[in-house]
């Protein structure tokens, strides 16, 4: 592990992957290598959120660890056993997926009760192992799930009666009931719109964390990814490029890629590396503010949107780095379709990362500097 690495939780070793290969037999000559070489571990209660682009083997190495792949090579353990040859049934792992797959002709109580025996014998941790549980054990723990997703009183209802968002809820309920010792959440909110999105994760966060339960979760979405995880793991083609808390990602990407994956718009040459310019890291200068320290440059506004209360442009910004497209909040309102404006950057707001196309030692390309 890197120094920016940290554990998030600390205590006992959960889950570990080790070097782990999925390969998929395709038929052709080539195989494609869907997970290739990964080691990562989860420790006992944390959040672990697996991010990257479609494709990159998010699902692929989920479901390995759940047993629903073959593993091809290496080695994925829970709190130091080998679970090579143990059945999925059989790890007392939970699953939830982007559907929620709950049985459309039970109720909301029925779907989560259904969890309470679905577990299999080697799992969990808690008390209602083994699916031997009374019929008031059980209607307890049901109130008690329904309450902790925000679905008190729900009970009764017919599954097909609930929005996008109250189906993931009792399935994430469902997916707890037996107390699993890891849930594993591949992309279970990719359905819904982005606001319910938002506050779904919140609440994912809150019942994972108020639960105790160790989980790891699939997104495509960095957002999603920053809101519930204690520890974020960045995958591309099949490796896992880095892991780290949220803020340590954030400020460290490490490489060009994980930045531009997190949403860094533009990097430019500079002394130490590659400056890697925020999402925000750009502003347009009021006409006839006093030149930044950072530099300024000329471009020419393409578009203008207002969202959440500021407004961005869309520059052709004569930079550093030639002419490019990049977007700058707009503080002031100044900037108007098609109008000359001025854009400074905001250093608080941007990054280093390497630039592989300088070996170290070598001087940097270019500064950065700005031209007024
Ligand atoms: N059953 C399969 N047979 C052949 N190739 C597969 C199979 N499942 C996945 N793949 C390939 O493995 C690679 C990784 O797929 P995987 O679904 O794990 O990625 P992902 O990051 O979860 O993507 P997404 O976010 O789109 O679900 C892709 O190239 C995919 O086409």
């Amino acid at each position: 592990m890197s120094p920016t690495t940290p554990r998030a939780t600390p205590g006992a070793g959960a889950l570990e992957v080790q070097d782990l290969v999925v390969r998929y037999d395709t038929g052709s000559r080539q195989a494609v290598q869907a997970v290739d070489g990964v080691t990562l571990d989860v420790a006992r209660g944390e959040t672990l959120a697996l991010l990257g682009p479609s494709g990159c083997g998010k699902s692929s190495l989920l479901r390995a660890v759940a047993g629903l792949e073959p593993v091809a090579s290496g080695r994925v353990a829970w709190g130091g056993d080998d679970l090579d040859g143990v059945p999925v049934h059989r790890r007392g792992f939970g699953l939830m997926f982007q559907d929620g797959q709950l049985f459309p002709h039970r109720t909301v109580a029925g779907n989560v009760a259904y969890g309470l025996r679905s577990r299999g014998g080697s799992g969990g941790d808690g008390p209602a192992g083994g699916g031997r549980v009374s019929r008031a054990e059980r209607d307890g723990r049901v109130a008690e799930l329904l309450e902790l997703v925000g679905l008190a009183g729900y009970g009764d209802r017919a599954v097909a009666t609930l929005s996008g968002g109250e189906r993931q809820r009792v399935a994430l309920a469902r997916a707890l009931a037996p107390r699993p010792r890891l849930l594993l959440l591949d992309e279970p909110l990719s359905a819904l719109d982005r606001g319910l999105r938002e506050r779904l994760a919140a609440d994912v966060r809150a019942v994972l964390h108020a639960t105790g339960t160790t989980a790891v979760f699939v997104t495509h979405d960095q957002d999603e990814a920053f809101t519930v995880a204690d520890r974020v793991a960045v995958m591309g083609g099949g490796r896992l490029l880095r892991v780290a808390t949220p803020e340590a990602l954030w400020r460290e990407p490490g490489s060009r890629e994980v930045a531009s994956f997190l949403g860094y718009q533009a990097f430019w040459p500079a002394d130490d590396g590659l400056l890697a310019v925020g999402p925000d890291g750009l502003r347009v200068v009021a006409p006839g503010a006093r030149p930044t320290p950072d530099g300024v440059w000329p471009g020419t506004v393409a578009e203008v949107v207002f969202r959440g209360g500021t407004a961005r442009a869309t520059v052709d910004l004569d930079g550093p780095a030639g002419l490019q497209r990049v977007v700058a909040v707009d503080p002031a309102g100044a900037a108007t379709l098609g109008a000359d404006v001025r854009v400074t950057l905001d250093r608080d707001l941007c990054t280093v990362v390497p630039d592989p196309e300088r070996a170290p030692g070598l001087p940097a390309r270019a500064a950065a500097d700005g031209r007024g």
